[in-house]
């Protein structure tokens, strides 16, 4: 596959059936998207929805990566239990990983192009995600729909696929195709964020490769600053998350709250100013460990676009430790100055809320 197109120097082979890969899943899940009732879901058994979408498309992704880096580990998010046993969501599965090897016709030398795949390749695929992670070797992390529930209410989801190489993310993709192309606001929908260690960070529309660099100022006035957080109010603590804005004199009632991924895109890009993951556990929520494919490509966007991602204490997010971060607790990402005025906000705001002063 010819690379010229891409904005990166080193590990353009990866990059390219990265960024093909997860165009395709795009396509295949805006049309799935298109069409999905809200009833179309199966219930996980951490009672989490999924849809033939985040399948089809976890399989669609593995196949690029099987036959192109058959030695890489793979951690999806996605598994085939329910699959095995439901025929009709097999069926629709194999029939949109096929489908969708007609599309990202857009890209150079798009690969498999109108091939088709058993059904037992396509399960296979699954579960090739099934990998336990860890810090050493390569390993690819795939969130096929990152923010299911966003994706149901026809609202903000990502596609990513992110590259670890010894417990370090080297390559990051993310892309939203229903997030405007240049801003929030923007009418235009559909963009793809890259990221590669040491060489920075862009933003393209997914259906033309002109890729513009990103750069996340180091400070913005708290007049100008909107939270990026979760829609749920189960995935983030939302009342702590509105105690830390008001100690740094940020407008209330101004956040920015989008499902998935799509809040690291904003914020690389310039929009919001910090993003914010407080557990709900320190508002006598359930304890929870954040997963790997939530956030390989996203912190690897901030860190290049400039910014600082830690988790809520400062302590970088380590991605050697298994499908989970399970040594992290929550995330804060910002500009390069504005992250530590966050991280102060966030200690008195958890202590208060642990005194029982909030
Ligand atoms: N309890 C709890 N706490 C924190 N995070 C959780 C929790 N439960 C789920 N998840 C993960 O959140 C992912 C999407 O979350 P976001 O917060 O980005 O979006 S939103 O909450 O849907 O608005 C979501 O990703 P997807 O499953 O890919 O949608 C989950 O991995
Ligand atoms: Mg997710
Ligand atoms: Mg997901
Ligand atoms: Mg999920």
């Amino acid at each position: 596959m010819s690379s010229h197109k891409l904005p990166i120097s080193s590990m353009t082979g990866e990059a390219e059936v990265a960024v093909l890969a997860v165009i395709r899943a795009c396509q295949l899940t805006k049309s799935v998207q298109n069409t999905l009732t809200v009833d179309e879901k199966v219930t996980k058994p951490d009672k989490s929805p999924v849809t033939v979408g985040d399948l089809a498309a976890q399989s669609l992704i593995s196949l690029h990566l099987l036959d192109s880096f058959p030695e890489d580990k793979i951690v999806g998010e996605e598994d085939t239990t329910e699959l095995r046993q439901n025929n009709g969501l097999r069926a629709k599965v194999v029939d949109l990983v096929n489908e969708g090897f007609g599309k990202g016709r857009a890209e150079a030398g798009a690969w498999s192009e109108g091939k088709t795949f058993s059904e037992s390749e396509i399960l296979s695929a699954i579960d090739a995600g099934s990998d336990v992670g860890g810090g050493t070797g390569r390993l690819w992390t795939i969130d096929p729909i990152d923010g299911t529930l966003g994706f149901l209410r026809k609202e903000q989801y990502a596609v990513c696929l992110a590259l670890i190489v010894d417990g370090q993310v080297e390559l990051g993709v993310l892309a939203c195709p229903n997030l405007g192309t240049n801003s929030v606001d923007d009418e235009t929908k559909g963009v793809l964020f890259l990221a590669r260690k040491g060489e920075g960070s862009w933003s393209r529309p997914i259906e033309s490769p002109e890729y513009k660099q990103l750069s996340l100022p180091a400070s913005i006035p708290s007049s100008s600053i909107r939270f990026l957080e979760s829609v749920e109010s189960g995935h983030s603590a939302h009342g702590i998350q509105a105690r830390i804005g008001a100690l740094l004199g940020v407008p209330e009632n101004t956040s920015l709250r989008m499902d998935s991924q799509a809040k690291y895109g904003c914020l690389g890009r310039g929009e919001g100013g910090a993003y914010l993951r407080i557990p709900t556990k320190y508002m006598g929520g359930k304890a929870y460990e954040e997963k790997i494919w939530d956030h390989a490509s996203g912190s690897l966007l901030i860190s290049e676009s400039g910014g600082i991602c830690t988790d809520m204490h400062g302590e970088p997010l380590d991605f050697s430790q298994g499908r989970t971060l399970k040594s992290n607790d929550g995330v804060v990402a910002a500009g390069r100055d504005m992250h530590a005025k966050v991280l102060e906000a966030v200690k008195q705001a958890v202590a208060e809320a642990q005194t029982g002063k909030l």
